[in-house]
Parts: structure tokens; C-alpha cells; sequence
């Protein structure tokens, strides 16, 4: 498939990935504070008045049942959904319900969906220098001459992901596992300060896990990371805090272990391993 067709294919686009630096202020706070949230869609409320908080360089995980608006908060927190009531503030100084998806994505908040959405046809290498596009346009990335400190991001980054033996191999032929760890290393070259990830182990082998269990807690702490994840067994490796939502709100929060055994998240499980 020709790049171009690879582009025109794309269900995101590159325009906001911008950001270098961050100006969040989370000198006097968390870095990303929902109160009061609520969306209702046709008089229902698929997020009822919910409340967030996530530290600076926390690593959380967000558990629930289908449709316990989990997709949903993470398109709130993006932009991609207003609520009807509530606030989402983004350090202390930005309302984030004032601002625009690619505003949003500019202040460093990078999303991962589920499926890994890598430029095949390009190498590992030209896939992390065009997510580094550091203004909006794409192609003048792929030919300009690269400056030393790209290069050295590139390679900062590829070690993070573990893919530096691999970077010179069109993306194509990576696993899928490998394909996630690209799409959150081209995440990473904007150097975001919250990363939001999506079902990242989804279809994953069990080695595929463990080395993504790595990755994920070596980047909490220099970003803060929010997974949505269904697979208990992962969770359990690398939460800290869970927060497990069910029909629109915060049912439970805390480690692994106290989430698992609080009555009414066995109860919203019932059946399911908690
Ligand atoms: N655009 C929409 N229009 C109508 N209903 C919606 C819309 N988006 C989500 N919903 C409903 O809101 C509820 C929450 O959905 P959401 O996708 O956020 O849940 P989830 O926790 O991500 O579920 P899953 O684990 O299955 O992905 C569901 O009942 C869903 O059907």
C-alpha cells in the first residue's frame, strides 16, 4: 500500500501532534480532576455524576463492566464528548470543557485506541519521525534533513519501546503486539504528560503482556498513564490504584486486592473473575 493511500486510509489524523512542551500546572494539584460529570445520550445517563482524580506520574487503571462509561470518560477527557454537567480541568489552569479535541491533544493528552493504527508501508524509524511532526504538516517531516535532538528522541524512544533492532523493518511485519508498543512510542515523541490507553493487551500473547506490563509501568512516573483494560490478570500486574466503574460512576477505588474484595464489585462481577 503506497503512503498516500496509507494516510488517506487513516481513521486520526496528525494535526495535533504538536506539543513539546506542556504548560500543565499541577503544582497545587492532580493533573486531571473530573467532578461532577455527567452525559446522558437519549435521557440516558451512560456517565452519571462522576468524579476522577489522577495524580501527576500515576499509573491507574480503570476497570468495569461493558458499558460502565469507560469509553465515554476517556472521550470526555479528550474532547470528543461534551458532558451536559460537571467540570474536567487539566492541572489547574485548563478547563479542559473550553477547549477543542486537537487543543486538548496539544496540551499533551495522547490517546491510544484499541487497535493499533502504525503507517505499515514505513519503518519502525519513519513511523516515529512522523509522529514527531513538529509542525501540522506531515510530508515536509518525511524528507526534511532530521536534527540531531529528533534523532536522539527516536532512539530514546525506541529503547523505551524495545523495538531498536527492529527500527530499520517496515512496520508491516511487526506483531501485533509489537504494532501497540510502536503506537504508543509515536504517542511518546510528542513527550505527552497524560496518556491515555485503551485495551492495550487485547489479543496480545502472554510474553506480549509482560513486556507491555514493563512498558506501561516504566512510563508512569515521567507521564501519568490511565489504562482502560478488561484482562484482570494484567491489571494485577501493574495497578497501583484501580478504580472500577460501574453504570456511570465510581463503585470502588483503591489496590488491587481491596477493589477485588469490596462486596459490590463482586456483586457488578458476578461471574467474572474481579
Ligand atoms: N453515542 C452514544 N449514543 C448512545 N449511547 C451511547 C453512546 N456512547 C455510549 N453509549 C452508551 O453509554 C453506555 C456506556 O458506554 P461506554 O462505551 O462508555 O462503556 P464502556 O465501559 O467503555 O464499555 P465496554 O467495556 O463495552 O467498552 C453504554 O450503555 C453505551 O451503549
Amino acid at each position: 500500500m503506497s503512503i498516500m493511500t496509507e494516510l488517506a486510509n487513516r481513521d486520526r489524523v496528525f494535526n495535533f501532534l504538536t506539543p513539546t512542551d506542556s504548560p500543565v500546572d499541577v503544582r497545587h494539584g492532580p493533573i486531571l480532576y473530573l467532578e461532577d460529570v455527567t452525559v446522558s445520550f437519549d435521557g440516558f445517563r451512560a456517565i452519571n455524576d462522576l468524579n476522577l482524580t489522577i495524580d501527576d506520574g500515576e499509573l491507574r487503571c480503570i476497570i468495569g463492566p461493558n458499558g460502565a462509561g469507560k469509553t465515554t470518560m476517556m472521550d470526555i477527557i479528550t474532547g470528543k464528548t461534551a458532558p451536559d454537567t460537571g467540570s474536567v480541568w487539566f492541572g489547574s489552569r485548563h478547563n479542559l470543557l473550553t477547549m477543542s479535541e486537537p487543543e486538548i491533544a496539544s496540551l499533551g493528552i495522547g490517546r491510544k485506541f484499541q487497535k493499533p493504527s502504525v503507517f505499515e508501508a514505513l519503518t519502525v524509524f519513519e513511523n516515529l519521525e512522523l509522529a514527531m511532526a513538529t509542525d501540522k504538516r506531515v510530508f515536509p517531516t518525511l524528507t526534511a534533513t532530521m536534527k540531531p535532538e529528533y534523532r536522539d528522541r527516536i532512539g530514546e524512544v525506541l529503547e523505551t519501546i524495545g523495538l531498536k533492532d527492529l527500527m530499520h523493518r517496515p512496520a508491516g511485519i511487526l506483531s501485533h503486539g509489537q504494532k501497540q508498543w510502536l503506537e504508543i512510542g509515536m504517542l511518546l515523541m510528542q513527550r505527552p504528560r497524560l496518556l491515555l490507553v485503551d485495551e492495550p493487551v487485547a489479543g496480545m500473547t502472554e510474553q506480549e503482556m509482560e513486556r507491555t506490563a514493563e512498558l506501561l509501568t516504566s512510563l508512569a512516573g515521567k507521564q501519568s498513564v490511565v489504562v482502560v483494560e478488561h484482562d484482570m490478570g494484567f491489571v494485577r500486574s501493574i495497578a497501583r490504584k484501580v478504580t472500577v466503574l460501574h453504570q456511570g460512576s465510581v463503585l470502588a477505588e483503591g489496590t488491587m486486592d481491596q477493589v477485588s474484595n469490596d462486596p459490590e464489585v463482586i456483586k457488578v462481577y458476578l461471574g467474572e473473575e474481579a
